[in-house]
């Protein structure tokens, strides 16, 4: 599939906001876009056409090394890597007009959406993407979120309880300033935790964070939609996305 005159924009957008990732957060293991452009261009392309950026770097294993690293599809079930918890996440958002709550600013109920959002993409591996639901969420709401924000949510796994089919997990959501200035929801997964999740930083403004208790289902229901491991993951990010009423509107980012 190739790129088409409405995808590239987005494309270009996509590689700056993980290099602006990059920067703030010494998110080395974050692999280039173009990289991913030129080895899975029908995936990118995919994901840009669903108005998804959903980056999927492979090499979430010790044992691989970095130049090992490659990019595969959700659904490539056999890579040990699909195999493995992923133990950070972020999802990039903007919270527009049709979010307003009762305090003027963004309704909590979108702000607990992202925050559990992103916990539970750190909590489930890709292999198995709903596996774990969320059981508690504790949301601590510290600022108003102005309407028209770009936020992001940084979350990570902090205790793991396999025995007991319980995983912990925190995040916490903060402006994004320059760093995202796009209407689409887009989600990465993290290859390692991300620290700088786990602290405040003076130059962030932290709007909310939250604690969760996500546990592994006993059985799943009936009903459990799509099955296929890509669309399923797509679809969990576009749920946030129209939860949030993403606007179909291209990156407005500036390289
Ligand atoms: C690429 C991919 C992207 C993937 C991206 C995915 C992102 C998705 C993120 C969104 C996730 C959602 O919104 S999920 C939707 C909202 N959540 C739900 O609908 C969940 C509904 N609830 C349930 O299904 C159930 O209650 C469960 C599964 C949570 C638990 O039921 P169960 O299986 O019978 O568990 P049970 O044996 O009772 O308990 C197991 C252990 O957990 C503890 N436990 C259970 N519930 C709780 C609780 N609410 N608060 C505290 N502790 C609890 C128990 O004490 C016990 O601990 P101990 O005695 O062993 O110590």
């Amino acid at each position: 599939m190739a790129f088409t005159e409405d995808t590239l924009p987005s494309l270009e957008a996509w590689k700056c906001f993980v290099r602006r990732l990059e920067e703030r957060y010494g998110l080395r293991e974050v692999p280039r876009a173009s990289w991913l452009g030129a080895q899975r261009p029908d995936f990118l392309s995919h994901a840009l056409q669903q108005r998804v950026a959903y980056l999927l770097p492979a090499a979430v294993c010790d044992d691989l090394s970095q130049k090992e690293a490659r990019f595969c599809s959700i659904s490539d079930q056999s890579s040990t890597e699909a195999k493995v918890a992923v133990p950070g996440a972020i999802i990039a958002a903007y919270v527009g007009r049709n979010l307003q709550g009762p305090s003027g600013g963004v309704h909590g109920g979108a702000i607990a959406s992202l925050l559990d959002a992103s916990i539970g993409m750190a909590t489930n591996p890709r292999s198995d993407p709903d596996g774990y639901v969320t059981a508690q969420l504790v949301v601590n709401y510290r600022q108003i979120v102005p309407l028209g924000s770009y936020v992001l949510a940084l979350a990570y796994v902090h205790d793991r309880e396999p025995a007991r089919r319980k995983c912990y997990g925190m995040s916490r959501l903060v402006d994004a300033g320059a760093l995202a200035q796009s209407t689409d929801t887009c989600a990465l997964q993290l290859q390692r935790p991300l620290e700088a999740a786990r602290r405040d930083t003076a130059r962030e403004r932290v709007y909310a964070d939250a604690t969760a208790l996500f546990v592994r289902q006993r059985h799943r229901p009936e009903t459990h939609g799509e099955r296929s491991l890509q669309t399923a993951a797509v679809n969990r990010v576009e749920s946030v996305s129209g939860f949030l009423g993403a606007q179909a509107r291209p990156w407005r980012a500036s390289l």
